[in-house]
């Protein structure tokens, strides 16, 4: 059987890192190239930390390395400016992305669906990887059609550049579409400095904690009268998303539709 070719954008970064190494130790995949903004034209190998990776292509053209090697999959791990990008340029050239980037709007997802659709192809759209962050999601989403009342709080380390995480806003939305809608807190509350009450999401408030030391965590609070719910996930390295990357890798290939959280494909 032929291996799976894999291409890795943001191969430098926490998580691209991590998906070299699961591609690597995975016996039907291939590293085929890495996308990088330095280093076009050189090997990974270059990169301090990966000498084992000697013959690895680094191109900073997605659309060359596209044309010239014709991978499967493209896995994006890259911030949230270039991760759109990539994900059109793939469905362009019929490869198909597994995407952890965060930062996608409603407009962006439509425009993938569509491009899905044209081309046929696959694409996964995975705010987290973490299985036990997407059954925290889940559980949130069960407990929103008994409590109106919910505040989700999620806390990461103090280098992500997007806030409300994508993994709140995910959870917000899977509340969302069976919640009773309702404006949350006092009809009159002021903040008396902004921004005290968080985001607002169809009346639900997300708050983001950025600390050092924290890796990647949320917790979804419900009340109602005289009792509280708390649901909670913590995810405390990156090795924790990796079995969820591999998920989605084995099933982009067999789809052709955009799919936008892993919970519709672990049942
Ligand atoms: N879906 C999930 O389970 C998870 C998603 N994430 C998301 O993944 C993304 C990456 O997170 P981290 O690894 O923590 O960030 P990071 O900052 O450590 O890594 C991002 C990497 O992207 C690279 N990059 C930037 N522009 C690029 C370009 N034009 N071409 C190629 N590479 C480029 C940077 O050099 C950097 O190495 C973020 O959007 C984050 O929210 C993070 C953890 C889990
Ligand atoms: O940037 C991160 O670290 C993470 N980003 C994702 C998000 O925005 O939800 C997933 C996870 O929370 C880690």
């Amino acid at each position: 059987m032929d291996k799976v070719k894999i291409v890795i954008a943001g191969p430098r970064g926490r998580m691209g890192s991590e998906a070299v190494q699961l591609v690597n130790r995975t016996e039907n995949y291939e590293i085929a190239a890495v996308i990088d903004h330095k280093n076009g034209g050189g090997f990974l190998g270059d990169f301090e930390g990966f000498s084992q990776f000697g013959q690895v292509p680094v191109y900073t053209d997605l659309a060359l390395c596209f044309q010239e090697l014709k991978p499967d999959v493209l896995i994006d791990l890259t911030t949230p400016e270039v991760g759109m990008f990539h994900t059109k340029t793939a469905l362009e050239y019929g490869v198909r992305p597994v995407v952890g980037t965060t930062g996608f709007s409603k407009e962006n997802l439509k425009e993938l669906e569509e491009l899905c659709q044209e081309k046929g192809i696959g694409c996964i759209i995975a705010p987290n990887f973490a299985l036990g962050a997407v059954l925290m999601m889940k559980f949130s989403q069960l407990a929103g059609r008994y409590f109106n009342d919910v505040e989700i709080i999620e806390l990461h380390h103090d280098q992500k550049l997007d806030a409300p995480s994508g993994t709140a806003v995910k959870t917000a939305e899977m509340i969302a579409d069976v919640r009773e809608n309702k404006e949350q807190g006092h009809s009159q509350e002021k903040e008396t400095i902004p921004g005290a009450r968080g985001a607002n999401f169809d009346g639900m408030h997300i708050h983001s904690v950025r600390l050092p030391g924290l890796i990647a965590h949320q917790q979804v609070m419900f009340g109602s009268e005289g009792q509280t719910l708390t649901i909670r996930h913590d995810s405390y390295n990156r090795a924790s998303f990796m079995s969820g990357v591999k998920l989605a890798v084995d099933t982009v290939l067999k789809i052709d539709t955009l799919v936008y959280g892993l919970e519709n494909i672990i049942d």
